[in-house]
């Protein structure tokens, strides 16, 4: 058994990654961090966990210890990271630098050169960065990352139809309310109601899609040179991103060729790999959060509606945000660190 610690675990997305592991054939929860609020207590007294699975009794009984490479126990092999991005900034190169391999949620270093951004399916190579980035830090340990929730949702998408040669994607997000935490938005902001503005939201998918997209020659990753601009919305459902795209391609391309490369993305065999990565509805109505948003346990991605366009196609994709789109994602990553030795 891999023993593994999740920093920011009494949290939205901590919660979900402590929903995920706790039942993991290959990972043992040995260590919960938190802040120091939350420090010295039970994980059952300091986190108020809304997740409809009930909360684990071994892992309620745990201290919560605070977020400090002191605090880590040393036999601790992978750590879990749901931090608030600044706390992440602070925290997670030193535990690199003390030897810990991290897999991350936060949105701190995403974009840095020697940082892989992965979503195993697509871009299992770029873990192989790690390389670049222990010769230049330094480093024992590693720091690898998942994209913003956002980006995880439409980039498969748009990768199948890269076959075709992406060269324009437009993307228009109706966000869930958990996508903002606990606190992120109140009742009174978002019932009966549409924030036209998620901060900084857009610059993640513009960017992030970019590097997800790009060439690893070994030494170098290059960047996607498609033009991506989105724009982003809350909406009031619970869990579960939908968006809207529209995509142009160099060469032509029908709505049949583009379901057709979205079913047939390649899945991995790694546990919380779903067996089918990108499901296609015919049903113009669907995908929709509420019916859709468990499609492949939570870990795989739904679209629909392709018609074509002048250049390319529209459609409509949907990924659950706080499993795909960020617990579900660290532990995805975590299982490929472990497969590819890096743990
Ligand atoms: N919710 C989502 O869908 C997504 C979230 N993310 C990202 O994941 C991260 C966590 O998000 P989320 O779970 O929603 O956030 P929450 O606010 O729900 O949880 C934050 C966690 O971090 C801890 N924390 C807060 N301040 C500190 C501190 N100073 N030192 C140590 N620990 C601290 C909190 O502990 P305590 O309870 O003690 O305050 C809690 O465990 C963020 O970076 C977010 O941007 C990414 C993708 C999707
Ligand atoms: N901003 C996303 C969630 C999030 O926290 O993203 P990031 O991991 O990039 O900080 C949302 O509101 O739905």
């Amino acid at each position: 058994m891999t023993h593994v610690g999740v920093l920011g675990a009494t949290g939205a997305v901590g919660q979900r990654l402590i929903q995920l592991l706790d039942p993991h054939p290959e990972f043992e929860i040995a260590c919960l961090t938190a802040s120091d609020d939350s420090a010295g207590r039970s994980y059952r007294d300091a986190a108020k966990w809304r997740i409809e699975t009930p909360i684990p009794d071994d892992v309620a009984d745990l201290d919560v210890r605070e977020t400090d490479p002191a605090a880590i126990p040393d036999d601790i092999d992978l750590l879990f990271s749901s931090l608030p991005s600044s706390v992440g900034e602070r925290v997670e190169p030193d535990l690199c630098e003390a030897g810990y391999v991290v897999s991350s949620n936060s949105s701190n270093a995403r974009m840095a050169d020697d940082v892989p951004l992965t979503i195993p399916e697509l871009n299992h190579d770029h873990l192989d960065l790690l390389k670049v980035q222990r010769d230049e830090r330094g480093w024992d340990g590693a720091l690898v990352k998942n994209p913003n929730c956002s980006t995880i949702t439409a980039v498969p998408t748009l990768a199948a139809l890269d076959t075709f040669g992406l060269e324009t994607a437009h993307v228009a997000t109706l966000q869930a309310v958990s996508g903002g935490g606990y606190s992120g938005v109140t009742s009174m902001e978002i019932i009966d109601n549409v924030l036209p503005h998620i901060g900084g939201e857009e610059e993640k998918i513009e960017t992030e899609s970019r590097k997800l997209l790009g060439n690893f020659d070994g030494a170098e990753l290059d960047h996607h040179d498609a033009d991506v601009a989105a724009s982003c919305n809350r909406v009031p459902t619970l869990d579960g991103h939908l968006e809207n795209v529209w995509a142009e391609t160099s060469e032509a391309i029908t709505a049949e060729d583009a379901a057709t490369a979205m079913r047939e993305a390649p899945s991995l065999d790694l546990h919380s790999s779903p067996d089918q990565f990108i499901e296609v509805f015919e049903e113009p109505d669907r995908p929709q959060p509420r019916l859709d948003r468990m499609v492949g346990d939570g870990m795989g991605v739904a679209a629909g509606g392709l018609r074509e366009t002048s250049n390319g196609v529209q459609y409509n994709c949907l990924a659950h945000n706080t499993l795909r789109g960020a617990a579900g994602a660290s532990v995805l990553n975590g299982e490929l660190l472990v497969e590819q030795g890096w743990v």
